[in-house]
C-alpha cells in the first residue's frame, strides 16, 4: 500500500502556518518520504488475490485486470469500496442477529474470526473497516477478545501473522530477519508470550497481543501496516496445560532462564537494528523478571520501550491529574493524593515511578508522598525481605504505617480503611479483589470523589465491575477500567461514567512520535510529554463529568497530539535525528501546530492505491 498524502494537501497545510524554516524543503521532504516507491506491484494473477497487501478482491478496476494478469480470475463487475465496505458490515451485522442470545465468548470469537479472515484477505478494507468501526472493533482486535484468541490461538491458527523467533533459531536471527517479505519496517511489538494481559504465560499463543496492539498502531496512529512487524519470541513456556498439549504451537520445552534468555534477546535485537536501525520497538507483556531488566539493558541503546511499564505510567499518570481536576483541586494538589496501588509488578511500579517523578517536579524535592504500594503479601514496607530493585524506592518505612495502624503485610481491606485513599488503582491481575467490602470501605475516602481504577486485562481479571464499584463505593466515584464496560445507569436518571484507562491512549503516540523524531531513544521527557498531553487533553467540562480520557472514537486526533509532544520532546532533549529528508533542525523549528500537521499527514489512511501507472 502507498502512503496517500498527496503533495498538494502537505504543500497547503505547511505554508498556512509561519515558519521560518525551508517551507518548499519542508513540503518536498514531506512528500519524499511518504512515497516511498512507486506502487508497481511485481506480483501476477492469482498471487496479487492471494496477497492482502495488494488484494482489492472484486474492487481491482478493469485497467488493472487487465495488466495483471487478472481476467478470468474475477467475476465480471468491478464494486466500489463502498459497496465492499457496506458489503462487510451487513455480513457483520448478520453474523451478529444470527448469534445473539450466545454465550460471550462463542460472539467474540465469532466476531473475532469474521474480521481476521477479512484481514487475511484484504488489508485495506480491513483496516478501513476498524478505523471506522473502531469503538466496536477494539474490543475484538484488543482487549478483551485478544485474550480469549490467545487462549484459544493453537486451535484457531489459520494463517501465520508477523515473525516467529525460537530457541532453535540462535545463531541464525540474523539471517532469518531477512526472511521478512516488506523491505522497511517502522514498528516492532514483540513479546516473549510470559505474561499476556492478567492471564499469565500463554507461550508463543501470545503472538496476539503483538498483532492487536499493532492493529491499534495501524488504527490510531495511522502507521502503515506494511510497516508494521509483529514478533514472538519463544523461549519455551511454563505452562503445564500448554506443555501437554500436543497440539500446542510452541516450543514444548520449559522458558530459558538467565543467560541463556538474555543472549537469546540480545541475539534479536541486534539482528532488528541491523535489518532495520530506525524501527521503534515495543516490549509488551514481558514477565516482571525481565520487563524491567530488559528495558534497562535497552533503553539507551535501541530506539524500545516498555509498554506496560511506561505507557501504562503514562496514562495511568493522566487519569490521576485528572482526578485532582475533578476534585476542584489545583495540579499541585497531586502531592497531597493518598493512593493505593495494588499490584507490585511491570505496570504498578511504573505508575508509581512516574507519581512520584511528577510529585518531585511539583515540589522539587524528593518528596515522600502518601502513595501505598501492596502486592500478594499485602502492604510493602522496608520490613519485607526480598524486596526487588524496582520496588524498592516506593516501600513505606514501618514506623510511617504504624502511625496511622498498619504493619508490613496489611491487607488491602484493612490499609483502604486505615488510609482512607483518594485513589484505588489495580494493575495485579486478580479479578474481583475489589471486593464489595473493599469497595465500602472506600466511602469513607478521604475525597469528595473518590477515583476507583480496576486496570487489570481482560474483563474477568479486572479487579471490580464498575456496576459493582458505584453500587458498593457510591455514585459519586469516578471510575476507570483496563478493558472496556459499558456505562452504568444508577436508574435515577444519572449515568456512572466509565473510563477505558488502557495504555492504547498513549502506545501508539509513542511510537508515532518516537518514529517521525527518527528518535535515537525513548528518553523520559518524550515519556512524560505524552503523559502530560494526554492529561491537558480533556476539557473541565469533561472532567467535572468524570471523563478522564478520550472516547476511542477520537483516538486518531489524541494520537496526533501525543505523537507531536513526543516528538517535539525528542528534539529538546536532542534525541531526535530526524526522518527521511526532514532533519532535526526542520523540526526544530516547526511550532507546535506545525508539528501536530506533520504528524497528522505522515498518517497512513487505507484507500486503494494504483497497481499500475495511469498512462
Ligand atoms: N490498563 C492497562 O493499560 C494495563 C497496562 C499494563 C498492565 N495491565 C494489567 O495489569 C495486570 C498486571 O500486569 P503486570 O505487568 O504488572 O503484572 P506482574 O505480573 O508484573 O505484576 C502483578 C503484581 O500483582 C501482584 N498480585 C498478585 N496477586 C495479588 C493479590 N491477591 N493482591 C495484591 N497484589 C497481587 C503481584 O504480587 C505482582 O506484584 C495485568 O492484568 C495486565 O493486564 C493493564
Ligand atoms: O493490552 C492491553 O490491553 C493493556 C496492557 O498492555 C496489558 O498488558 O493489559
Ligand atoms: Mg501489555
Amino acid at each position: 500500500m502507498m502512503w496517500r498524502t498527496t503533495t498538494r494537501t502537505v504543500v497547503r497545510s505547511a505554508a498556512t502556518v509561519a515558519g521560518n524554516f525551508n517551507l518548499r524543503r519542508f513540503s518536498m521532504a514531506v512528500t519524499t518520504s511518504l512515497i516511498p516507491s512507486p506502487c508497481i506491484v511485481h506480483k501476477r494473477g492469482a498471487d496479487i488475490l492471494h496477497d492482502p497487501w495488494f488484494n482489492k478482491d472484486t474492487g481491482f478496476p478493469l485497467t488493472e485486470r487487465d495488466r495483471l494478469g487478472l481476467r478470468g480470475l474475477l467475476p465480471p463487475r468491478v464494486i466500489s469500496f463502498e459497496q465492499q465496505y457496506e458489503r462487510f458490515m451487513d455480513s457483520y451485522r448478520s453474523l451478529e442477529k444470527n448469534t445473539a442470545g450466545q454465550p460471550d465468548n462463542i460472539v467474540s470469537l465469532a466476531k473475532w474470526r469474521i474480521l481476521n479472515r477479512l484481514h487475511d484477505r484484504n488489508e485495506t478494507l480491513y483496516y478501513k473497516v476498524l478505523i471506522d468501526n473502531i469503538k466496536d472493533f477494539a474490543p475484538i482486535i484488543y482487549t478483551p477478545t485478544v485474550g480469549l484468541v490467545c487462549q484459544n490461538y493453537s486451535g484457531l491458527f489459520r494463517r501465520p501473522r508477523g515473525m516467529y523467533f525460537s530457541a532453535k533459531d540462535k545463531g541464525e536471527m540474523m539471517s532469518i530477519i531477512y526472511n521478512w517479505p516488506a523491505p522497511e519496517v517502522d514498528m516492532i511489538v514483540l513479546t516473549d508470550g510470559s505474561r499476556i494481559l492478567g492471564l499469565g504465560d500463554l507461550g508463543v499463543q501470545g503472538i496476539g497481543i503483538p498483532i492487536g496492539k499493532l492493529d491499534m498502531y495501524v488504527a490510531a496512529a495511522g502507521i502503515n501496516p506494511q510497516r508494521v512487524l509483529p514478533i514472538m519470541l519463544d523461549v519455551g513456556t511454563n505452562n503445564e496445560k500448554l506443555l501437554e498439549d500436543h497440539l500446542y504451537l510452541g516450543l514444548r520445552e520449559r522458558r530459558l532462564e538467565g543467560e541463556e534468555y538474555i543472549s537469546i534477546v540480545d541475539e534479536l535485537m541486534e539482528a532488528l537494528h541491523t535489518r532495520w536501525p530506525k524501527a521503534i520497538i515495543q516490549f509488551e507483556d514481558f514477565q516482571f523478571k525481565w520487563a524491567f531488566e530488559t528495558l534497562e539493558r535497552y533503553r539507551n541503546k535501541y530506539c524500545m520501550f516498555n509498554d506496560d511499564i511506561q505507557g501504562t505510567a503514562g496514562v495511568a499518570l493522566a487519569g490521576l491529574l485528572g482526578v485532582v481536576r475533578a476534585q476542584g483541586q489545583p495540579l499541585s494538589d497531586f502531592v497531597n493524593q493518598k493512593i493505593v496501588v495494588v499490584g507490585a509488578g511491570s505496570a504498578g511500579l511504573g505508575v508509581l515511578k512516574m507519581a512520584y517523578q511528577a510529585v518531585s517536579r511539583m515540589t522539587g524535592t524528593t518528596a515522600n508522598p502518601q502513595f501505598y504500594l501492596i502486592d500478594k503479601d499485602g502492604l510493602l514496607t522496608k520490613e519485607r525481605s526480598g524486596v526487588d530493585s524496582a520496588a524498592a524506592p516506593f516501600v513505606k518505612a514501618v514506623s510511617e504505617v504504624q502511625s496511622i495502624g498498619l504493619r508490613e503485610g496489611s491487607d488491602l481491606l484493612e490499609v483502604v480503611k486505615k488510609v482512607k485513599p483518594h485513589v484505588l488503582l489495580g494493575l495485579s491481575g486478580v479479578g474481583g479483589i475489589f471486593n464489595e467490602q473493599v469497595l465500602k470501605a472506600m466511602r469513607d475516602s478521604d475525597s469528595p470523589k473518590p477515583a476507583i481504577f480496576a486496570m487489570s486485562n481482560p474483563t474477568d481479571n479486572a479487579e471490580c465491575t464498575p456496576a459493582d464499584a458505584f453500587k458498593h463505593a457510591g455514585e459519586n466515584i469516578v471510575f476507570g477500567s483496563g478493558s472496556p464496560f459499558q456505562n452504568v445507569d444508577h436508574g435515577n436518571g444519572k449515568v456512572g461514567y466509565v473510563n477505558q484507562a488502557n495504555n492504547m491512549y498513549l502506545f501508539p503516540g509513542i511510537g508515532l512520535g518516537a518514529l517521525l523524531s527518527g528518535a535515537r531513544i525513548v528518553s523520559d521527557g518524550m515519556l512524560q510529554a505524552a503523559s502530560e498531553c494526554l492529561a491537558s487533553y480533556m476539557t473541565d467540562e469533561e472532567i467535572q463529568k468524570g471523563k478522564f480520557y478520550p472516547s476511542i472514537g477520537s483516538i486518531r486526533s489524541i494520537t496526533a497530539e501525543v505523537g507531536a509532544a513526543v516528538l517535539r520532546a525528542a528534539v529538546v532533549e536532542k534525541v531526535a535525528e530526524g526522518r527521511g529528508e526532514v532533519g532535526p533542525k526542520e523540526l526544530k523549528h516547526m511550532s507546535k501546530e506545525e508539528t501536530v500537521k506533520y504528524v497528522t499527514s505522515n498518517m497512513w489512511y487505507p484507500v486503494y492505491s494504483p497497481l499500475v501507472h495511469e498512462k
